[in-house]
């Protein structure tokens, strides 16, 4: 799309927003039947796609919106069921639009295949023997996906390491092996697992060993996505509080998080508030994502921030994310699911990389939008306000009546089912 500054989106009714999406996107017939109907997955594809179905879960599908990034404005679709995340990312993506964007890079998409060797008799000649075998090992890899070497992808390198050189127990002692493979567009778990079970009995006779695992490393740290933002005071100002005091709130709420784990736990919490949902409304695999990031929290041994947030010399906020981003544009049930499809037709990213590369900028807005509410009036404020619709729904307030509820707990002050339930009462005595 265009543009994704769209001023007042979220004051529009659904239809007036669907009909202001299909004015900006070209989709097709068959695609706004999807997107637009009561059952965007049908019951038969959801029962191709997993076992014992009985039907299909909805999540809300929202758009995060005025996101720019390596000046590139992107719409982006967000599935999730907790309010104020689609808001607090738009108005972060508002504030850094007008400090020019974020800035982002991707290292190459190459991605771990484990293997695991036990029982060799003699643990360091095995090891030499798999590296003396590297190149043709590689080879051998490449050999049983041509199809992505075709693509410029592939085995790219091999390491060896022996694991509890001194244990005693037999279980204890391992030969692992970690081949490095580019995956393309892929996320590339299925890839890398037939390429390492490919491997296996080579590796067997090189190492007089017996191989149990062959999988993935879901901590894909040679697959990284960084963003940044840098914000001039002024564009923090809120009411009640300059733009340096938002700031320094914000730092001073960033070191707490680097170095306490449980304040890190929340805190990249609110980080992966912003990943999941678009992580989610792309297809992609969230559980791998957020294994992922989560060591990378703790990659040097403690668990701490995934963001950084410090003052430039000239007085500015910069933040800065950085997280292993192992998502495809194309594999597993990205181009299955007719949502996942059109999501990405929204967000309109040629490449794995590109996508990768939204994501970690969304999460660092996400973050920013949490520290920004807690450093200045508390996160309920703007987030009980936005939830006070869900608890009105839960006391069984039905069409007209949830937004009248939902207004009165918060003119009230108590946003709680308790008090949402008296006034419904209230309201259809
Ligand atoms: C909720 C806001 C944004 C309100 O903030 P506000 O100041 O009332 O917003 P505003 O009325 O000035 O509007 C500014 C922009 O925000 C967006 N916006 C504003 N309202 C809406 C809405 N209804 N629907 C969609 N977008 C909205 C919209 O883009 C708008 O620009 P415009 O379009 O008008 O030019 C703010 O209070 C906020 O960011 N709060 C933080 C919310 C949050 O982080 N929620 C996550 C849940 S809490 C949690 O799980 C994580 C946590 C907090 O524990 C993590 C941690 O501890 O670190
Ligand atoms: N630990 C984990 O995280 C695990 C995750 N999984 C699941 O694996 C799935 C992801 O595996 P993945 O291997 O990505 O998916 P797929 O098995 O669907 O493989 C991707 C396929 O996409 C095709 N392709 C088309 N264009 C490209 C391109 N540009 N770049 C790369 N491939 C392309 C390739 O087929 P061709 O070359 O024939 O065209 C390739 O085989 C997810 O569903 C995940 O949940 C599975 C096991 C473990």
């Amino acid at each position: 799309m265009e543009t994704s500054r769209i001023p007042g989106f979220y004051k529009m009714g659904v239809d007036e927003r669907r009909e202001l999406l299909t004015k900006m996107e070209s989709f097709t017939e068959e695609e706004k039947e999807y997107l637009f109907s009561k059952e965007p997955l049908g019951t038969d594809t959801a029962d191709k796609m997993i076992e014992n179905v009985i039907g299909t879960f909805p999540l809300p599908l929202g758009l995060g919106l005025n996101f720019q990034v390596n000046g590139k404005d992107y719409v982006v679709p967000m599935a999730i069921e907790e309010p104020s995340v689609v808001a607090s990312a738009s108005y972060i993506a508002k504030i850094v639009r007008n400090a020019g964007g974020f800035t982002t890079e991707a290292t190459d998409r190459v991605m771990i295949g484990q293997i695991q060797v036990v029982g060799c008799p003699d643990f360091e000649a095995a090891k030499e023997a798999v590296l003396k075998e590297k190149d043709s090992l590689i080879e051998d890899a490449n050999a049983s996906y041509p199809s992505l070497v075709a693509r410029g992808g592939g085995a790219e390198d091999l390491e060896v390491r022996i694991l509890n050189e001194e244990s005693d127990s037999i279980y204890g002692k391992m030969l692992i092996l970690h081949i490095y493979i580019n995956t393309c567009d892929a996320m590339g778990a299925n890839i890398i697992n037939t390429i390492a079970e490919s491997l296996a009995p080579t590796v067997e006779k090189l190492t007089k060993g017996k191989v149990y695992l062959r999988i993935l490393s879901n901590y894909a740290d040679r697959c990284l996505a960084r963003a940044s933002c840098v914000i001039p005071p002024h564009l923090l100002e809120s009411k009640g509080y300059t733009g340096e005091e938002v700031r320094d709130g914000v730092i001073h709420a960033y070191e707490f998080a680097a170095s306490d784990p449980y304040r890190a736990v929340t805190h990249n919490k609110g980080i992966m508030n912003g990943i999941d949902p678009i992580v989610i409304a792309t297809g992609n695999d969230w559980r791998a994502v957020e294994a992922a990031a989560h060591a990378h929290a703790a990659r040097d041994g403690k668990y701490g921030s995934m963001t950084k947030w410090s003052k430039d010399e000239e007085g500015n906020l910069v933040g800065e994310l950085e997280l292993p981003m192992s998502v495809g544009t194309v594999g597993g049930s990205i181009r299955v699911h007719p949502i996942a499809k059109i999501a990405h037709k929204i967000l309109d990213v040629e490449s794995a990389q590109e996508l990768a590369q939204v994501i970690v900028a969304v999460g660092l807005a996400q973050n920013l939008g949490a520290l920004k509410a807690l450093a200045t009036d508390g996160i309920q404020k703007g987030h009980m306000a936005l939830h006070s619709r869900s608890v009105a729904i839960a006391a069984g307030a039905t069409g007209e009546m949830i937004d009248i509820i939902a207004e009165r707990l918060i003119d009230e002050k108590e946003i709680r089912v308790g008090k949402a339930k008296e006034l419904v009462e209230e309201y259809t005595k």
